[in-house]
């Protein structure tokens, strides 16, 4: 293991300071600056702990009701949100023996599964048992698999029906088979501490099983302490047995199921012990077939509250973590078995929270709502019934409210957001509607036009607040702005080509934002591009819960007034010089007269770099204001 990855508070002297020491067994101590808060420190570490969560597949295999297919692959999203940077997807098992991951081909299928799949970054394990599993997996695009097999042979044969030795010789012929295809393999172990039927788990047993997985070529192995039986002196009696027989701690994962209540000491035992990888699932799900009553997997909330407390980095976000299992569990009309979830869930209800701003109404028209907080605009399409289709009147009073707020100096920034289901369905193709035919095609094209130039020429900056699908134009309008924001919910839909039209005058601001090659695709097929996908590019900032929206662009509009408008302006400008001349005389002379305009005495710049000076940081917006009024 490398490098210092955790932190404590040391008495040093009267005054505290950090002391950092390497997360693995060849410990050395670094003395950090007492000024940085510890939070700050964990934050900035590569995780010291790997969590793996097995939610999606050891979680949900021993629950009786059949689970929706669109419930894991929700599931499946949000621990990904989490931060989470390993997650067991599923099982490709027979859906005889597991019927509960009958579905597993539909969730690896599944577009989203396969974004994160093709994120290299990630790690997603699939268990498979046997030659036909893996190559399902294959089939999928899984870069890695798990096999597994029992340290004891009463839960072998119940489990698997074969012996010990015959499981080690499967998992061998699998582990080869994968690495044959570039397939990462790793490797379980269960039953290290007892066994349903045989009782108590000698020591070497598990040891062979440990050395036997490794000689296969797995690079991890996961000790399972199945039924939940163990309890810190047995993890660390064998763990030191372990590493006394050469088998690298830093190769081993601890998966501490919970049933007597042992999982969390067990783990830190674990960690005390030199493992830095552990098995977890949100909400504590799970469960084993073989012993009634047993507890699932030690909760990750749970895992994530106490190295975090401790200063040990993990990379989870724990209050997403905490929403993700509250949400599962209502979804499978469970109780949480976390207890740091459910008590934090407690402190903080998964309810939507208040907005931080606070907006007045400033105007309404027939399809159009406008809002103010402080140099904020909101505008809202509000005609819900239909989709918030871009009718005559709505594009024009869209165009004027923009314009009038890009003159406006009290203006800062602009999000453009939507009422109901959709968040626009584009062009309106309603009967009656001067959109289609030969007389009104001008004018249809000199509107649309204005409207995405106003706002793409918009020297404010722009955000897209996208609350549900957009078709056609209403995919212009949030990718014509600067920024945006999706809810789960949300996604788009370059629809023209079914009805025999073209994305016309969008094309400029979706080619541009996508990317050649994708838009055409996307074109194309008409397809839905998934929020996911986009934030995988780049496009979409963040992806929020469907009710919480509007506070995370509260949210967002608060984190910015750390930025000068003015120099927003001119970076916004920078970006279109670089798209629209790179390369050219135009750009460098763009570059050259903003760089003057920036290093002006009376620029936001002269005042900003003072403030730095004297140690002070600028509210922008308060800033604003005060200049106006002045
Ligand atoms: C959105 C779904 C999937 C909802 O499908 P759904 O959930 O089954 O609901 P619905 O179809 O009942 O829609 C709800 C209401 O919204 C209306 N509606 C919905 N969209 C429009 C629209 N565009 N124009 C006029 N009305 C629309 C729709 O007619 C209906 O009104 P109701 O019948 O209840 O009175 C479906 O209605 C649909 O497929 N709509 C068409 C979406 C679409 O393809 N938009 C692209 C328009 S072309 C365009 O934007 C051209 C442009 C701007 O890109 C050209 C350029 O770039 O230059």
């Amino acid at each position: 293991m490398s490098f210092p990855h955790i932190f404590q508070l040391a008495d040093r002297g009267g005054s505290s300071a950090f002391r950092a020491f390497s997360a693995g067994p060849r410990s050395s101590i670094l003395m950090v600056t007492p000024s940085l808060s510890l939070s700050k420190l964990i934050a900035m570490m590569a995780p010291a702990v790997r969590i793996v969560e097995v939610g999606p597949r050891d979680g949900l295999q021993n629950i009786r009701d059949t689970i929706p297919t669109s419930t894991k692959l929700e599931l499946i999203q949000r621990l990904h949100q989490t931060g989470l940077q390993t997650i067991e997807l599923t099982s490709v098992v027979s859906p005889k023996a597991i019927p509960q991951l009958a579905d597993c081909r539909e969730v690896l299928s599944n577009t989203d599964t396969k974004a994160l799949l093709d994120d290299s970054q990630l790690r997603l394990p699939v268990l498979v048992p046997n030659v036909k599993g893996l190559e399902i997996a294959k089939q999928h695009g899984v870069r890695e698999i798990a096999v597994f097999i029992s340290a004891t042979e009463g839960f072998s044969k119940a489990n698997i029906n074969c012996t010990v030795a015959q499981a080690i010789e499967r998992s061998t012929q699998l582990a080869s088979l994968a690495k044959a295809s570039h397939i990462a393999v790793r490797g379980y172990v269960s039953c290290i501490f007892a066994d349903p039927f045989d009782g108590p788990t000698p020591l070497p047993a598990v040891l062979r099983c440990v050395r036997a997985l490794l000689d296969a070529g797995c690079y991890e192995v996961s000790l399972g302490d199945t039924l939940g039986t163990g309890s810190p002196a047995n993890v660390r009696e064998l763990i030191s047995y372990l590493i006394s027989n050469d088998i690298p701690v830093d190769k081993l994962a601890g998966h501490f199921h919970d049933t007597y209540g042992q999982a969390v000491a067990n783990v830190w035992e674990a960690f005390n012990n030199g493992i830095r990888v552990f098995d977890s699932s949100v909400a504590g799900l799970g469960g084993c077939p073989f012993a009634p009553g047993a507890k699932g997997n030690v909760a990750s909330e749970d895992l994530v509250y106490m190295f975090h407390n401790a200063g040990i980095s993990t990379g989870v976000d724990l209050s997403k973590l905490v929403e993700t299992g509250h949400w599962v569990c209502k979804k499978l009309g469970k109780s949480n078995s976390s207890r740091a979830g459910t008590a934090l869930a407690t402190k903080s209800p998964a309810k939507p929270k208040a907005s931080q701003l606070s907006w007045s109404l400033l105007n309404e028209t027939k399809g159009l709502q406008l809002f103010r907080s402080g140099v904020n605009l909101k505008i809202v399409l509000n005609r819900p019934k239909n989709g918030n289709t871009l009718t005559t009147t709505m594009i024009s009073d869209l165009t004027t409210a923009i314009s009038n707020a890009s003159a406006d100096s009290l203006v800062s920034r602009i999000v453009i957001t939507a009422k109901g289901k959709f968040f626009c369905t584009g062009m309106d193709l309603g009967k009656g509607s001067t959109a289609v035919g030969e007389d009104s095609s001008n004018a249809q094209f000199t509107r649309l036009t204005n409207l995405f130039e106003v706002i793409d020429q918009c020297p404010k900056v722009t955000i897209a607040a996208v609350n549900g699908p957009a078709f056609g134009g209403g995919v212009g309008l949030a990718l014509v702005c600067d920024l945006r924001v999706f809810t789960q919910a949300a996604n788009l839909t370059l629809s023209e080509v079914k009805l025999g039209l073209c994305p016309a005058t969008i094309s400029k601001y979706v080619i541009r934002e996508l990317g050649v090659a994708f838009a055409r695709e996307v074109m194309l097929s008409a397809r839905v591009i998934t929020p996911v996908e986009l934030k995988r590019l780049g496009i979409v900032a963040e992806i929020t819960a469907n009710e919480e929206l509007e506070r995370s662009v509260d949210s967002l509009l608060v984190k910015l007034k750390a930025a000068s408008s003015d120099a927003s302006r001119m970076s916004k400008e920078l970006v279109r010089l670089a798209w629209a001349h790179g390369g050219k005389e135009k750009q460098a002379s763009g570059i050259k007269a903003l760089f003057g305009e920036m290093m002006r005495p009376d620029a936001d710049g002269a005042y900003g770099v003072r403030e730095f000076q004297a140690k002070r940081k600028v509210d922008w917006d308060v800033y604003v204001e005060r200049k106006v009024k002045l």
